[in-house]
Parts: structure tokens; sequence; C-alpha cells
């Protein structure tokens, strides 16, 4: 594994924003990632944004409108791309499958095991590279993410509770197992035995009991206009799962959203905040000045 590598620097509602990349083991590719830096000296409390299907790192740094409120907190937002990619690298031409449609999981099938490896890279070498060079706090690190990344931080967070400290998602593929998206995925990465598959789902991950206590509380927000609702995401399993469960879930259901980050931009805030208010004490940074917002 490298060393993080800042290839560019923008400043940003007061504080800074870095692409950056470094060659993770687990992928063997090198991996490209933002990460948000609020002003001040840090070390800062932050989140890790696993973004949706067909994503890079650079989708969450232009549509998803967070640094002006991560700023005035004072936490730090670090999005990965969403698979290894380049040459060498299995892929397949459509857009839920390969490159761009890692799933956060491991992959255990041919093609895809040699670099699909998506859960190590973002619980062992992503954290690892970030906080050897940044000013992130580890101990205040939370995860949210976007439908695929919703997913992905919900699966993560529920199988790494000692890693994370808060979780959330937008539109969230809640349980994979279950939805065309997630069955073409699984199949491809994890094999044809549907028994691999239920440790990557939500759903049965709560409802087997994964992660209870942990957190306090889950929040979701879900469009009710969004054209994936009915068919790949499916909110009232994991509604389900977690009354089942006795898991805290806040479920905001927003009339006339859809699945783009328009509906991510709209309810941003609110995910910071719920991070902040869980990964220590809101500082708001005095030295913003409110005229940026
Ligand atoms: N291209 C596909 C759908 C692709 C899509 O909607 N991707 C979403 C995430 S979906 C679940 O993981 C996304 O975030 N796209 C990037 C963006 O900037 O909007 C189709 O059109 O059907």
């Amino acid at each position: 594994m490298s060393a993080l590598e800042i290839t560019a620097r923008h400043r940003v509602h007061g504080g800074e924003l870095c692409y950056a990349r470094h060659d993770s083991a687990a992928t063997g590719t090198a991996m490209k990632l933002s990460v948000f830096l609020p002003p001040g000296e840090g070390p800062f409390p932050y989140v890790i944004w696993l973004s949706g299907l067909t994503c890079t790192e650079e989708n969450f740094t232009a549509k998803a409108g967070a640094y002006g409120v991560a700023a005035r907190l004072g936490l730090a937002i670090v999005a990965p791309d969403t698979s290894p990619r380049g040459e060498g690298v299995a892929d397949d031409p459509a857009y839920d499958l390969g490159q761009g449609a890692g799933f956060y999981v491991d992959a255990t099938q041919d093609p895809w095991a040699p670099h699909f490896q998506m859960e190590t890279y973002v619980t062992r070498d992503l954290i690892a590279a970030v906080e050897a060079v940044l000013p992130l706090d580890g101990e205040r690190r939370g995860v949210f993410g976007h439908s695929m990344g919703g997913h992905g931080a919900l699966t993560l967070a529920l199988r790494h509770p000692q890693l994370f400290r808060s979780v959330s998602a937008f539109a969230p593929i809640g349980s994979p197992t279950r939805c065309p998206w997630g069955e073409k995925a699984f199949t491809a990465y994890l094999g044809e035995d549907r028994g691999a598959w239920a440790a990557h789902d939500a759903c049965l991950l709560i409802e087997a009991g994964v992660g209870e206590g942990r957190f306090d509380g889950i929040l979701v927000d879900q469009g009710l206009a969004d054209g994936f609702l009915e068919t790949q995401l499916k909110p009232e399993l994991l509604e389900a799962a977690c009354r089942a469960a006795g898991q805290r879930l806040t479920l905001n259901r927003r009339e006339g959203y859809d699945h783009s980050y328009f509906f991510i931009t709209s309810f941003m805030a609110g995910h910071l905040d719920w991070h902040m208010k869980r990964l220590g004490k809101s500082r708001v940074n005095s030295r913003v000045p409110t005229a940026l917002f």
C-alpha cells in the first residue's frame, strides 16, 4: 500500500477539498478519492461517503452541496471511488456491474475476486491511508452513502461496528438479496450460493441482531418519487427488519423527491448534523464567515 498522494487542492467554504490517490493492497490497483477538510487545525471527526452505481469520487464533490455545512460543523468528509478501475481490471458493459459498481463487498468469484475487494478497501486501506497523513480523528468516524453506497454504509457499519460510531443513508438498497441490482451483483461477486449473501444484506444483518445496541439509531431519507423505490430500494423491508429487531430507525419519506443528487443535496445538512451529534460535540466553527451560507 502506498502513501496518500494529494493530486489537487481547492479552497472551498474556508476549508480545503483535496483529490488524492493511493495504491491499495486490497484491490491491487490505484484508488482515487476526495477529502474535504474544514477550516482549523484538527484532528477532525469525519464521515466516509459511499457513492452509488456509476459514480466516481467526483459525483459527491460536484453535486452533494455538503461542504458549507461541513465547514461550519467542523466535520471532514472522505469520498472514495466506487470500485477498482483500469486496464487488467474486470468489467461488464452494464452500468450495474463491474467498474463503478463494486457494491462494497469482497468478491470471491472470478473474474472479480483479484481486484473487487471493496469491503477490505474501505474498512482497512482507505482508513489507514487517510488517517496516516491527514488530521482525521479515527475515534470519531461515521459512514453514509447513497443507493448502492447506502447499502455499503449500512452493511459496513453493521459488520464493523468498532470502526463507525454513526451511520446514515440516502435511498439505500436495504435488502440486496431481494432486488435485481443486488441479486445480479451478489451472484457475480459472491456466487450462486445465497447463503453467502446474507452477511451483506442490511435487513438480514439487523434481523440477526448484528450490531445490536452499537448505534444510536440509523437515519435514512427516501424520496417517494424515486423511480427505483419499489423495484430496488424497498425501504419497507428495512423498516420491518428494524422494528422486529428493536433497532432504532429514523426513516424520512420525502414527497416528490427522486433518486438524484437534487434529493441528496436537499437533505444533506440533516445527515451531517446527525453524524456530528454522534461523533462529538458540535463545535460551530466561528472562523467560517456565516455570509458563506
Ligand atoms: N444510469 C442508470 C442509473 C444510474 C444511477 O442512477 N446512479 C445513481 C446511483 S443508483 C444506485 O446506486 C447515481 O448516483 N448516479 C450518479 C449521479 O451523479 O447522479 C440509469 O439511468 O438507469
